[in-house]
């Protein structure tokens, strides 16, 4: 989320912007169609060489915003901007370049990667579309070599099938094909939540290493807010479609200003007993999409809702706990409160 205006704001460190961008899907309903709004003007920057992480609970739309980001849905209104280039003006060859700066790693390893295949064959598919890359074929298999020892495996890997493999090393193969194209972004969609918690380290000192090492930016989206804490440089929490708090990941960890983060914070484990909370447990569901609150979408489970966050989408607040915080809110939280006199 930013408050800067479009365009003109991308500067050479920034490789992604996201202003205003909504997505609708049309759902069969009982008294027939009806419009889900999965993503309402979401504003997003990714700076190059940072992690973001996405937080929010399921179904608030973070998978829709990665396939967004992916160009596998276009979003009906706002606009998305690799390096300052709309993708959706682009054709042909010049589309295909810009599909490259984006790859994805899924959650699964076990489901993600074609146990009919072998390790060479999964990292070369990406070159079937993408001829030019590396059309001599001797160069390929060079690469595939280059590629299994970047994430740790073994260049003999190179004729194994996924189902040789661990988890640990399924993944760490996912992760060699989305680097296959030598992307500048990936977007990691809960990269080790199906993992054991010893083999979620090693794959996340992967990731590490490979971004100190190749400088590509991560959008990160876990549930797990511990291994977001451990990864992120900044953060994004996600609330029914919108984007509500974004800043870096000690402001939004140990200031959260939105009630919403504030809630999902408190929940979330800490060592450190200066930064531990009492736990808030939110009221109810997360409402549908189909049918979000008027105003505020999280003012239903909010304990700090006033009549005007049912009546008017709530400002845009900047520079909360640091520059760069900013969060979505009447109340925000640990501040003077705009709208009304102070809050308890
Ligand atoms: N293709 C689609 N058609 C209709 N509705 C969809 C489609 N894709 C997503 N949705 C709806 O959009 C909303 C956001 O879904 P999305 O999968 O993006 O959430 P999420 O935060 O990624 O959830 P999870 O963490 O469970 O994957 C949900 O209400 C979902 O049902």
């Amino acid at each position: 989320m930013s408050d800067t205006t479009p365009a003109q704001a991308t500067t050479p460190a920034q490789v992604l912007e996201v202003r205003d961008v909504g997505k609708t899907f049309t759902v069969p309903g009982k008294g027939g169609r009806r419009q889900l709004r999965a993503l309402d003007g979401i504003n997003l920057d990714l700076r190059r060489g940072e992690t973001l992480g996405l937080v929010g609970e399921s179904g608030c739309g973070k998978s829709t915003l990665a396939r967004t980001l992916m160009m596998l849905e276009r979003p009906d209104s706002g606009s998305v901007r690799w390096d300052g280039t709309d993708p959706y003006q682009l054709k042909g060859n010049d589309l295909l370049a810009l599909r490259r700066k984006v790859q994805m790693v899924f959650q699964d390893p076990y489901a993600s990667l074609n146990n009919r295949m072998t390790a060479a064959e999964i990292i070369s598919e990406p070159w079937r579309t993408h001829k030019d890359i590396y059309p001599r074929k001797r160069d390929r298999a060079a690469r595939v070599r280059e590629l299994l020892h970047l994430v740790g495996l073994r260049p003999s890997d190179e004729h194994r099938s996924p189902q040789e493999f661990s988890g640990g090393q399924r993944q760490r193969l996912g992760i060699a094909r989305a680097l296959a194209l030598n992307p500048e972004v990936i977007i990691c969609d809960e990269p080790v939540s199906a993992l054991d918690l010893s083999v979620q380290a090693q794959v996340l000192n992967l990731l590490n290493d490979l971004q100190a090492e190749l400088d590509i930016s991560y959008i990160f989206i876990s549930h797990d807010l511990s291994v977001v804490r451990h990864v992120a440089d900044r953060v994004a929490v996600m609330y029914l479609g919108r984007i509500v708090e974004t800043g870096s990941t000690e402001a939004v960890f140990d200031h959260p200003a939105h009630p919403y983060t504030e809630a999902l914070m408190s929940a979330a484990p800490t060592l450190d007993p200066a930064t531990r909370r009492e736990r808030i447990l939110l009221s109810g569901e997360v409402p549908s999409p189909l049918n979000p609150p008027s105003g505020c979408r999280f003012r239903t489970r909010c304990a700090h809702a006033t009549d005007i966050c049912a009546t008017t989408v709530p400002p845009t607040v900047s520079d909360q706990a640091e520059p760069g915080h900013i969060v979505e809110c009447f109340h925000p939280r640990g501040r003077v409160s705009l709208g009304m006199p102070a809050v308890a």
